[in-house]
């Protein structure tokens, strides 16, 4: 079945909007790195933040991927989906008490730790449950990743790690802990790098570290070097290199014995998905032309939140007229907008395919003017497999509570 064909019976069996996943494409960007770290030990921790669907995670874990997990919810995701418990990573700035205790008793690989008080916390948790957590800490290494603000981590003005200058202290403070392992180091400092210079950077100040905890006997295991691995949304923009990545890597550790870390989201899943969109409606007001289609805001909302630019493209070459459009969406905003001043050869009724939205897309979609989440289907070989069922309108109303 051809691409065109295979999104068009997919649309019609399972409605519109519809996201649809290849098995393939995230088993390629999975294996790039796999590759890339082959001859050196290291853990791959796909950022389940990215995309959390049952389906992926499940595939990633018979590759035998680790995970990246900010929450309890993504830690029962990936058990779920049969991840392992030991090749899981915890990270993310407020983890609660009830987070730390249901991660100890899953019995995850480190805890990423990103503060003094957070680790304190951890230490009474660990201690309480009578058992000894694994640690990293989260260094904030002040390293501009040259992204879109939003996005970027690894400044001194963002809220996540320990500053650099005060890092030592937090270690010395971890170790002298009986509750606590002192396991590795980390630091990410940002999504959608597409350059190898800030990863450069931020390597050597960990490494630096490294050496300096070792000349005090705090002797780490491991580095993480977070994940950020960017991907081409126009054909403008080259992605980052994951050989040249790994090189970058490898090379600043050199012969020390450290296994490698990476959390890498976006660039497993990004390019793996497309959203499916139907056109409602054509309207123009005086010049300018509007594609109102059946996908909002809510399913997809990196174009409003980022000004974020994804290829959004005719599913099929018909005899259209072209004209240039604001791609729209049915909700009460005018932020509410996929993509704006586009080409495109269409007339009501098509079908219009959203490019690069395997990541941050379903993940980031709410029930917003009461619209129902779209459905996820993963394309493995040629068969489709409803992995999500639509969490249809009258589903919203279950739970409600009618006052007397
Ligand atoms: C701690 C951490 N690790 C990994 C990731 C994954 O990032 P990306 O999807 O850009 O690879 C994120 C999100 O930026 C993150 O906050
Ligand atoms: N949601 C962002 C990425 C956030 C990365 C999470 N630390 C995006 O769509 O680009």
């Amino acid at each position: 079945m051809s691409d065109q064909k295979t999104l068009t019976s997919l649309a019609e069996e399972f409605g519109t909007p519809l996201y649809v996943y290849n098995r393939k494409a995230i088993e390629q960007a999975w294996q790039e790195f796999a590759q890339a770290l082959e001859g050196h030990r290291h853990l791959i921790c796909y950022a389940v933040k990215a995309n959390s669907n049952l389906a992926i995670l499940n595939i990633l874990a018979r590759l035998g991927s680790g995970f990246d997990i900010v929450s309890e919810g993504e830690l029962k995701r990936v058990l779920a989906a049969g991840g392992e418990p030991g090749k899981i990573v915890f990270s993310g700035v407020g983890k609660s008490t009830r987070e730390m205790a249901a991660a100890l008793e899953a019995g995850i690989r480190c805890f990423n730790v990103e503060s003094d008080s957070e680790l304190e916390r951890l230490a009474e948790v660990a201690a309480a449950h009578g058992v000894v957590a694994p640690v990293s800490l989260r260094i904030n290494p002040d390293v501009d990743a040259m992204t879109h603000p939003y996005i970027s981590t690894g400044l001194k003005e963002n809220k996540f790690g320990i500053g650099m200058a005060h890092a030592m202290d937090t270690y010395r403070r971890g170790a002298s802990l009986a509750s606590l392992n002192i396991k590795g180091i980390d630091c990410h400092i940002g999504s959608q790098l597409t350059n190898l210079e800030p990863y450069a950077d931020a390597i050597a100040l960990l490494i630096d570290m490294v050496d300096r905890l070792d000349g005090e006997g705090i002797h780490l295991s491991h580095v993480d070097i977070g994940g950020g691995q960017g991907i081409a949304y126009t054909s403008e923009e080259s992605h980052l290199n994951i050989a040249s990545w790994a090189d970058c890597v490898v090379q600043a550790i050199g012969d020390r014995d450290l296994e490698i870390l990476v959390e890498p989201g976006r660039y497993i899943v990004g390019q793996a998905g497309v959203l499916l969109t139907r056109v409602e409606y054509l309207k123009s007001n005086e010049d300018r032309h509007f594609a109102v289609v059946d996908a909002a805001m809510n399913d997809l909302i990196r174009p409003a939140l980022y000004s974020a630019w994804q290829g959004i493209e005719e599913v099929e070459t018909l005899e259209r007229e072209s004209k240039i459009y604001d791609v729209v969406g049915p909700i009460c905003e005018s932020a509410d907008f996929l993509g704006k001043q586009r080409e495109l050869a269409i007339a009501q009724n098509d079908l219009l395919c959203v490019r690069s939205s395997g990541a941050y897309a379903s993940v980031m979609s709410s029930n917003y003017n009461t619209r129902a989440r779209a459905a996820e289907v993963m394309v493995s070989g040629d068969d489709a497999t409803l992995v999500r069922a639509r969490e249809d309108i009258d589903a919203l109303f279950a739970n409600e509570f009618m006052l007397p």
